[in-house]
């Protein structure tokens, strides 16, 4: 009887500690479940990409199924306007579940204002008769404009992947102009390239391009990049076998293979009449989707970053290297052998993102 009190008694004293400790944990448990917010910015997304991509990021493609998200959409030509807001409410008639918010505006500073993620596909597209200078000089004082307005506005980790091209000058002079954005935080898209090359080796060796990993694209975002295929392997059904040794033709990877892969974009352009916005949204968001969680065990991917020196490209240069990810850090995939040809053909590209930094400084210089 005596047992039963006191045991009765500590149950009361216990209580309100005991229910306490209950409250807390349930509220635990919600955060965990409940992820902090990220807002995307999208620029120019009133445009072919923009409309392939907005949705993907809506519905979880690039950040995972339980992202909530705010997406930012900025377009500055006053005619798009209205096509945004378009855009807008079909973006809210979807009732994408991780959806919290869309803001659609003109004005670059609303847009940047402390945006955690920014897709930039802003920009001019090169028309018929437009000389390749002339667009290159009009997207720089774009992309110096909107470095300006991120850096000040951008939280201070903002991961930046520019698309517009010229991509990789682009991202150098948002690099430039945008100093308190991480230089490791500002990457253009060499993705589009390196997905080509895989379902180029997939169809020749009558595999999945699931099946085919480790190709590297190197340097520019233009016809000079060069996809190397000297690492790159694929599984069978008796393990990982070498891409080189079963394509068993030098001559088609050095002529057909590189060809192909470097002018698939116009292929398509030519063919649809309109740029590849359905892959080039895809896998933007393969991209930003390795970078925040990681790249499969085994496997690199391609990505144009700030180079560090390696393989010898110049320092600074915005290039597309071998990129491992993990936990929104990357790196640089180090000590792959290069032959000679591999060699001639990144310096060559390296040469051709030299010249475009120095007329991307010329036209800054004229401001
Ligand atoms: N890096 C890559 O792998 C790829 C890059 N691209 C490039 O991505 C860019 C976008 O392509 P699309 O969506 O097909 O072009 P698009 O012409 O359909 O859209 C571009 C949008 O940018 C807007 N824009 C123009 N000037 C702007 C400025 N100052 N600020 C903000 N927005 C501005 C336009 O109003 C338009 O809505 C192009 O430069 C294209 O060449 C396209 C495919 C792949
Ligand atoms: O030329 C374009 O606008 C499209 C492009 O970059 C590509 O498809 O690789």
């Amino acid at each position: 009887m005596e047992y039963l009190e006191l045991l009765l008694k500590g149950l009361i004293v216990l209580f309100p500690f005991a229910f306490h400790w209950m409250l807390i944990t349930y509220k635990w448990s919600f955060r965990k479940i409940e992820k902090e917010l990220i807002k995307v910015l999208v620029t120019g997304a009133a445009g072919q990409i923009g409309y392939a991509i907005l949705p993907m990021i809506a519905r979880g493609v690039m950040l995972g199924p339980n992202q909530p998200v705010t997406l930012h959409l900025f377009d500055n030509i006053k005619q798009v306007d209205e096509a945004l807001n378009g855009i807008k409410m079909e973006l809210i008639d979807a009732a994408f579940p991780l959806l919290k918010g869309v803001i659609a505006t003109t004005d670059i500073v609303e847009a940047c204002k402390d945006v955690n993620i920014a897709v930039m596909l802003g920009g001019l597209l090169r028309k018929e008769g437009m000389e390749r200078m002339d667009m290159m000089s009009k997207n720089m004082s774009i992309y110096m404009a909107q470095a300006l307005a991120l850096g000040k506005h951008a939280t201070a980790d903002c991961k930046v992947l520019v698309f517009a091209k010229p991509s990789n000058t682009n991202a150098l002079i948002l690099k430039e102009f945008a100093p308190s954005i991480p230089e490791k935080n500002i990457r253009c898209l060499t993705r589009l390239d390196y997905n080509r090359a895989l379902n180029q080796i997939a169809k020749r060796l009558k595999v999945h391009a699931s099946d085919v990993k480790n190709i590297i694209i190197w340097g520019n975002h233009s016809s000079t990049h060069h996809p190397d295929v000297n690492h790159a392997t694929f599984t069978t059904k008796n393990g990982e076998r070498l891409v080189r040794e079963h394509v068993a033709s030098d001559h088609w990877l050095k002529t057909e293979f590189i060809n192909t892969v470097q002018h698939r974009g116009l292929a398509i352009n030519k063919a649809r009449k309109a740029s590849s916005a359905l892959s080039a949204a895809s896998v933007a968001c393969d991209h930003i989707c390795d970078w925040v969680f990681r790249t499969p065990k085994g496997m690199w991917v391609s990505m144009g970053v700030c180079s560090d020196g390696s393989y010898g490209i110049k320092l600074g240069l915005i290039y597309s290297f071998p990129i491992k990810c993990e936990n929104g850090k990357w790196s640089i995939v180090q000590g792959l052998k290069i032959d000679e040809f591999s060699r001639a053909k990144m310096e060559a590209t390296a040469k051709e993102l030299i010249e475009e930094a120095s007329f991307a400084k010329s036209c800054l210089n004229e401001q």
